[in-house]
């Protein structure tokens, strides 16, 4: 299997005070990875410097094809006075990666009321359509920033039914989360960042042939930090 994403020496750094300890890490499968960590262990800043949004000290990033990453916030990016119907429209002029038919498909799966303006629909509503959006651009790498922290446990079962249904099968996904459980079937692997440094990265399905938890496996790693 080809590299899908690399990073050598990485550092990024936020002010004096934070750092990410140089990140040597190398990903060749086309796997859904959980990005774990204390608030503040630089899961952000690690996916926003990957996503070219903050400057990188040194050491590089390599992505497969020389593709970009594409990179959801942790808070929704799409305007509000927009008209549903018309968001694919508009993000395929922002965005040369993305596919309006795949745009207009996932809308229609949502079953939401392209008439309505964005900043109509409820806050579910709005995440999934932003969550949606970001699957209809086309990359090997995908990195999601707590998308599923703010909704209640029925919106966050059908994002994860879109991530399944529209992650392309031959790209990676990194996706920042405090949830761990009921999340287990989604991953198949497992990083947790401390203090910017990467403390544990577990295969999900080493977890599971070794009886152990893979909640339990990740706090513990939390805990003696
Ligand atoms: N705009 C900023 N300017 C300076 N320092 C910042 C800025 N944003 C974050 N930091 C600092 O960078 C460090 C890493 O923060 P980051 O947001 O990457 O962590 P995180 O793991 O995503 O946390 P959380 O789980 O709370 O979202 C923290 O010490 C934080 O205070």
């Amino acid at each position: 299997m080809d590299m899908l994403l690399e990073l050598n020496d990485f550092v990024v750094s936020r002010g004096r005070k934070f750092s990410l300890s140089p990140v040597n890490i190398r990903f060749n499968d086309p796997n859904i990875v959980g990005l774990f960590g204390h608030n503040g262990a630089g899961k952000t800043t690690l996916l926003k410097a990957l996503s070219g949004l903050l400057p990188v000290q040194s050491g590089e990033s390599h992505i497969k094809d020389m593709s970009y990453p594409v990179f959801l916030p942790d808070t929704p990016f799409i305007y509000k006075f927009l008209k549903v119907g018309s968001v694919p429209g508009v993000l395929a002029k922002y965005f040369n990666d993305f596919d309006a038919d795949l745009g207009e498909s996932i809308i229609g799966d949502l079953s939401l009321d392209v008439k309505k303006r964005v900043g109509e629909l409820s806050k579910g509503m709005e995440e999934q359509l932003n969550l949606g959006m970001t699957l209809a651009r086309r990359s090997s790498v995908y990195l999601f920033d707590e998308p599923l922290a703010a909704v209640d446990p029925v919106t966050r079962d059908h994002m994860l039914d879109l991530i399944k249904r529209y992650k392309p099968n031959d790209a990676l996904l990194i996706i920042s989360t405090h949830l761990i459980s009921g999340l287990e079937s989604l991953f198949d692997e497992c990083l947790v960042l401390h203090n910017g440094k990467i403390l544990l990265r577990i295969s999900v399905s080493d977890s599971i042939s070794n009886n152990q938890s893979l909640e339990s496996r990740i706090k513990e790693a939390m805990i003696n930090a």
